[in-house]
């Protein structure tokens, strides 16, 4: 994505503040389904904000002067904008007004000249050390702007305010450069001012002020806090340009410990594949630790032993204690596989990957087989990485005649590439599959998945556990007998469904106020949630694994899992 799109000869980002590139940047904040280039653009924003809120009450003020005398709405729209925190809408908004008809009319009869030259506010200089700061501030669009900007002079000596007599829409890329917007924004600020000339000074002070308002690109933000991601971001870059990745922080930590393990790895790697696993698949969710997860007392101390530990001292855990590579979590439904997924790598502090094998061969039509590489590429990139897999039976199931070409191809793909993982020793990869339908694994996919836990539907201490975490967060009249009275009655419901249970009744409240109040009412009125809600919730959600289901499980389990 190009936000900027002009450089000056000597490297500088020029920019003329104006609502095409306000538009411009928000659309692609907007419209950013990148995560890292989320990242970029919203550092970009907060500098951005900064610079602007700085420079916004002298905006305001600037506005409010070339429109006092004449528009009668200038009151109201100058105290909300006072108070405006998004520096978007501030320009948006200020721009327009500084080409107000009313000026215009004021302005054939000589008044607003008048009222600006003597009451601008902004002939207050600057310090000297703001002015180092101040940076070029002249049309972005423009091929000709040096030139422009030598003649700016001239043209200001011939009409001060010659922007007010511009066009009355806003300057586009087009006209900006025709008209003599284009020559009062067109300034050196680093030209020292003239003292002989009380009116040029002014005008250079008045400008010096509303240049130090400049529009800094996502590019920009990024590489003044992270110069090498010049190398990933912008059109020089090659497609097998080495992958830079341009998170700040990960950035900072691979160009200090390994960089050129880095690029070595993901060389033969499609950099779109890259940024796709970067986006999409890394979970940047919020960490979760063990006790998010309730009950699973088993399972949870099993890996904490055979693989936290390990992943975080990979030093002492050598030889016969090598932790497992891979681990298989299966049960039923929403029973927190995903949960003890995501918190394994939160504990083990790696990078969390997560994939429903689906995915690779539904969404990533006929590119399944290279997003297995990518995948791998990429998690040795960052590791100690966790690569959650969901619904792992539909990649690694047992072989059928029906088997498509394409999916056999990925789990061939796959089971290189996991067999590669678990045996490099310096990699700390770990490969978590879950399923909820163990019994359709293969034999090869059993043989790496050593660690096979049996995740069960939540006991009754569990659900209590569940219901009173969710609780936390509402206002609500249930005792400890209550929420255990609760837990009693949901034998045989899955975490989820006490989630959705919880929800059910948290509705009860939102129900209960009138239909004509429910836009108006405030937070504190509603009220909380009462047993009678859960009771009425309980009616409506019911359990959604059967007991046949619970049966092969347990069956399975005695057979290949790790039997606790
Ligand atoms: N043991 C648990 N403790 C707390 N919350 C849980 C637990 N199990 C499930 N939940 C709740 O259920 C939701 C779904 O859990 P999760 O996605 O981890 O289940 P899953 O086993 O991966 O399901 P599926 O097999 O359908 O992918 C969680 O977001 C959480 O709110």
């Amino acid at each position: 994505m190009q936000l900027s799109q002009s450089e000056s000869s000597d490297g500088t980002n020029v920019s003329l503040l104006n609502t095409e590139i306000v538009h411009q940047y928000k659309k692609s904040l907007n419209s950013s389904s990148n995560n890292s280039t989320t990242i970029a653009l919203q550092e970009a924003w907060q500098a951005n904000v900064k610079l602007f809120n700085k420079n916004g009450d002298h905006l305001i003020g600037f506005a409010k002067e070339l429109n006092s005398s004449t528009c009668t709405e200038i009151e109201s729209w100058s105290t909300s904008l006072g108070e405006l925190p998004d520096p978007l809408l501030l320009f948006e908004k200020s721009l327009p007004q500084c080409k107000c008809l009313s000026i215009n009319k004021n302005l054939q009869q000589n008044k607003a000249v008048d009222i600006m030259q003597s009451k601008c506010i902004c002939k207050v200089d600057l310090p000297t050390q703001e002015k180092s700061e101040v940076s070029y501030f002249r049309p972005l669009y423009s091929e000709n702007s040096s030139q422009e900007s030598k003649s700016g002079d001239d043209g200001l000596s011939k009409s001060k305010f010659g922007r007010l007599k511009s066009k009355k829409t806003m300057p586009t890329s087009k006209n900006i450069v025709d008209t003599n917007c284009s020559k009062d924004f067109n300034m050196d600020v680093e030209k020292p001012l003239v003292n002989t000339d009380v009116e040029v000074d002014e005008e250079k002070a008045h400008k010096s002020q509303v240049a130090k308002i400049t529009f800094k690109t996502a590019r920009e933000t990024l590489l003044a806090s992270n110069p090498a991601a010049r190398r990933t971001l912008g059109a020089s870059r090659k497609a097998q340009a080495k992958f830079v990745s341009p998170m700040i922080g990960a950035q900072e930590k691979q160009e200090v410990n390994e960089p050129a393990i880095i690029d070595e790895r993901l060389k033969h790697i499609d950099p779109k594949m890259i940024e796709l696993i970067e986006s999409e698949i890394i979970d940047k969710g919020s960490p979760i630790g063990w006790d998010d997860i309730a009950g699973l007392q088993q399972a949870k101390s099993v890996l904490q032993e055979a693989v936290v530990w390990p992943l975080l001292r990979p030093d002492i855990f050598t030889g016969l204690r090598r932790p497992p590579r891979g681990v298989l979590l299966f049960g039923p439904p929403g029973t927190g596989k995903t949960l003890i997924g995501r918190c394994v790598a939160a504990q083990c502090r790696a990078t969390f990957f997560s994939i429903s094998a689906a995915s690779l061969t539904s969404k990533w039509v006929g590119d399944g087989e290279k997003m297995v590489r990518a995948l791998f590429a990429v998690a040795r990139a960052r590791q100690p990485a966790v690569i959650f897999i969901d619904e792992i039976d539909s990649l690694l199931s047992q072989r059928s005649d029906s088997e498509h070409e394409a999916s056999r191809r990925i789990k061939t793909e796959f089971l290189v590439q996991f067999d590669g993982a678990s045996t490099g020793e310096e990699d700390r990869i770990l490969i978590v599959g879950a399923t909820n339908r163990p019994h359709e694994l293969d034999e090869a996919a059993r043989r790496r998945l050593v660690k096979r836990l049996y995740i069960p539907l939540p006991d009754f201490e569990a659900r209590k556990q569940i219901i009173s975490n969710l609780l936390r967060s509402e206002q609500h009249e249930l005792s400890a007998s209550h929420v255990a009275d609760a837990a009693r009655l949901t034998d045989g419901y899955s975490g989820a469904d006490m989630k959705s249970l919880c929800s059910e009744a948290a509705m009860g409240p939102i129900r209960s106020v009138p239909l004509s109040q429910i836009v108006t009412i405030d937070r504190d009125q509603v009220r909380p949630v009462t047993v009678q809600d859960f009771k009425i919730a309980l009616q409506r959600v019911r359990p959604s694994v059967s007991q046949d289901d619970l049966g092969q499980y347990v069956k399975w389990n005695n057979t290949y899992g790790h039997g606790f």
